[in-house]
């Protein structure tokens, strides 16, 4: 039989090896006790590579992690009201932000713009303030503007790293998968989709020619399954019918991005998906945000993927897509330069 100092011993290395082993991390969500923040916490709440969750929201947060904390899985759970941003963001690496409001039928996402862009202006100040550190997920829209907005604010503070800021363009590609999977009787496993570009209409470019599912789709197929990845969101904002837009799905979308984000500080190789950065791809043409295959690791953005080889048809989406999002970039950013203009 061991003695018992041998067994304390032996059980402070396993706690040493295992705490070491998995880095485990702190993560915020701001905005949850809303549609997407609901569902997005419980499902952060059993991801494996999170040890504590901090719930903020300007209206019931306090009530969500109540209910979230009791699920059996190991991470710890604090609530935070409108009036404890700070102590919610004391200690976090991870932000996800999906405060803001949604559309309603007939709006477009930059129709958002004069609410949201405040909201989370508000929240990178905050964010810069007491977790200057943290890598930053936005899903708040419109995303094309939100993201610059929140690198500005940033910038402005001073903490600005443009390896740790992140749009989540996820539910286009998690959209293109299972729409294409769907046309072509396969599982959504088999037509991993890269769309690249923004997220809105015109905007979002789904590369289907890159995935033998999706090169095999063609004519009013093809032009049908387009307009759908483009416009899914608002085939669910019609279907809800004032009752806001896409949370359940967005909410899937949001805890499989943070869960590849986790995998990649965690120091996992070729964790890869598209993502909506800072970027040199279209910096030529003035556009300074785009989305396409990033590299997740140990310090956010590893490595920016160029998109590879287009069809005539993408080369299409892609001259539909450039001009829309400069604007919306060049808006995002105004805003927040508006506030303050530069000497
Ligand atoms: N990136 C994407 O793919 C997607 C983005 N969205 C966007 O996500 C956002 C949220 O959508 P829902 O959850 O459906 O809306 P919601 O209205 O159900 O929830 C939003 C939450 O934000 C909170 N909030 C407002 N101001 C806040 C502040 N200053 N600080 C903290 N919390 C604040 C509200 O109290 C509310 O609980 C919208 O802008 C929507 O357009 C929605 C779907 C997909
Ligand atoms: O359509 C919206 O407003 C919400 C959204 O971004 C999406 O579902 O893709």
């Amino acid at each position: 039989m061991l003695a018992r100092s041998a067994v304390r011993a032996l059980s402070a290395n396993s706690r040493t090896f295992s705490s070491s082993a998995v880095r485990q991390t702190k993560v915020a969500v701001l905005g949850a006790g809303g549609g997407i923040g609901q569902p997005l916490s419980l499902l952060l709440k059993t991801d494996p590579l999170v040890s504590s969750l901090s719930l903020y929201d300007i209206r019931g947060a306090p009530g969500v992690a109540a209910d979230v904390s009791h699920v059996d899985a190991h991470s710890e759970v604090n609530g935070y009201p409108a009036d404890k941003l700070d102590e919610a963001l004391d200690g976090v690496q991870v932000v996800v932000i999906p405060a803001g409001v949604p559309r309603k039928p007939g709006m477009t996402r930059d129709d958002l713009f004069n609410t949201n862009a405040s909201i989370v202006r508000d929240l990178a100040a905050a964010i810069g303030r007491v977790a200057p550190t943290a890598h930053i997920l936005v899903i708040s829209n419109p995303v094309n503007s939100t993201v610059p907005i929140v690198a500005s604010t940033l910038q402005k503070a001073g903490v600005y790293n443009p390896a740790r800021l992140f749009g989540v363009t996820t539910l286009d590609v998690v959209r293109a998968a299972r729409f294409t999977a769907g046309i072509a009787g396969v599982k959504p496993a088999d037509t991993p989709i890269t769309v690249v570009g923004g997220h809105s209409g015109a905007t979002i470019v789904p590369l289907l020619s890159q995935n033998a599912h999706g090169k095999a789709i063609t004519g009013d197929v093809y032009k049908a399954l387009v307009h759908r990845i483009q416009f899914g969101g608002d085939e669910v904002v019609k279907a809800k019918d004032g009752a806001g837009s896409a949370t359940l799905s967005m909410a899937y979308a949001g805890a499989k991005f943070t869960n590849s984000l986790l995998r990649g500080l965690n120091g996992e190789k070729g964790v890869i998906t598209p993502t909506f950065v800072e970027s040199p791809l279209y910096k030529d043409q003035g556009i300074d945000f785009f989305s396409s295959n990033v590299e997740l690791g140990v310090n956010g953005v590893e490595k920016i993927y160029p998109l590879g080889p287009l069809s005539a048809e993408e080369e299409k989406l892609l001259e539909a897509c450039l001009p829309e999002l400069k604007k919306n970039v060049e808006k995002g950013k105004a805003f927040v330069e508006s506030l303050n203009p530069p000497c």
